[in-house]
């Protein structure tokens, strides 16, 4: 039997297919629309393909018990292989963990950071984990309360007056609002050292949901490349769980540089590579769909149409 793959990696052998699928640009129009005929089915499959992958690999750290109450949800744990690690205090059990992944990038294996939103009794950590690893930027996907559930500490100061979470203090310098998102820089202190940490704070995403209009992510990926800079330092990425978002978030960064460097853009392969180092990256199906509807409308030049 042919294989009825709706795309152009006939001649990759099988172990590759299973974890990379890619597609040419070119054909990418009417691969999106082979997915999605029949109400997705083929994205359904697609997507089903993804469940297992990175499942087998120990979280060891995370199920300690001095551990588990860092953690947010009960099944969002951080595999040991590609954990981040705290410098740890003393002899303290524990206190190199965080519920937080090294996930690769288009720029390099371990370009983002990947965690879930602090928890009150987390916040200090989190900034430490901030510190520790030298990053400059911070990307937020999540509100702090949705539908009266709290998903995220609020880990940064009300207004301008300094606040010390454990001995790093962090101060807002300034905020711009955005429809969809604000965009700060916080002064953050540890001795005598300070450095500008940007923070890239998206308001406008749902839950399990995806952005409305899907092209919003597509201008906010955007407007946080613009201000990062080009540099090797990590990039802390975060929703509640650091799961559904931060995936979908991190794979459309990916493929939208992806496209200015190859004639192939591989969604398929960057969810597969993401997964083997975090559970869950692009959590629902409707999420992995997104990712296609926006890559399409960049390249159908559409991200700049509609409302402002
Ligand atoms: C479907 N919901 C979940 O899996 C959430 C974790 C989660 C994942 C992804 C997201 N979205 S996000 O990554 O985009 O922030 C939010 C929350 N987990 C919980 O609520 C889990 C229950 C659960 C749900 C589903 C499952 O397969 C296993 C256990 N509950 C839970 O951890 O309860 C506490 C908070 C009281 C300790």
């Amino acid at each position: 039997t042919t294989d009825i793959r709706p795309n152009d990696n006939m001649s990759l052998p099988d172990s590759v297919i299973e974890t990379n699928r890619p597609i040419r640009i070119e054909n990418f129009s009417n691969h999106y629309r082979v997915m999605s005929a029949d109400s997705d089915f083929r994205f359904s499959e697609e997507f089903e393909e993804l469940k297992h992958v990175g499942r087998e690999q120990p979280c060891t750290a995370a199920d300690l018990p001095c551990n588990r109450p860092k953690n947010r949800f009960t099944n969002i744990l951080p595999y040991d292989h590609s954990r981040f690690k705290l410098q740890p205090v003393d002899d303290e059990e524990g206190s190199d963990y965080i519920n937080a992944n090294y996930v690769p990038g288009h720029n390099s294996p371990r370009e983002f950071i990947v965690t879930q939103g602090p928890l009150h009794s987390t916040r200090d950590d989190f900034w430490r984990m901030c510190w520790e690893s030298n990053s400059r930027a911070i990307i937020m996907l999540t509100r702090c309360v949705e539908k009266g559930r709290e998903k995220c500490d609020h880990y940064w100061p009300y207004d301008t007056m300094p606040v010390y979470y454990g001995d790093i203090s962090v101060q807002i310098l300034n905020e711009t609002r955005y429809p969809d998102w604000n965009i700060s820089e916080f002064m953050v202190c540890r001795g005598d050292t300070q450095r500008v940490i940007r923070h890239f704070h998206f308001t406008t995403w749902p839950d399990f949901g995806v952005p409305n209009p899907p092209h919003t992510l597509v201008r906010f990926v955007r407007a946080f490349r613009e201000k990062v800079a080009p540099d090797q330092r990590p990039i802390v990425v975060h929703c509640s769980a650091g799961v559904g978002r931060s995936g979908t978030f991190i794979c459309l960064d990916r493929i939208i540089q992806q496209i200015s460097v190859s004639d192939y853009v591989d969604i398929f392969g960057i969810v597969y590579a993401m997964r083997k180092e975090r559970v869950w990256m692009v959590q629902t199906e409707q999420q992995y769909i997104c990712i296609h509807q926006c890559l399409l409308t960049v390249l159908e030049g559409k991200e700049l149409t509609g409302a402002p």
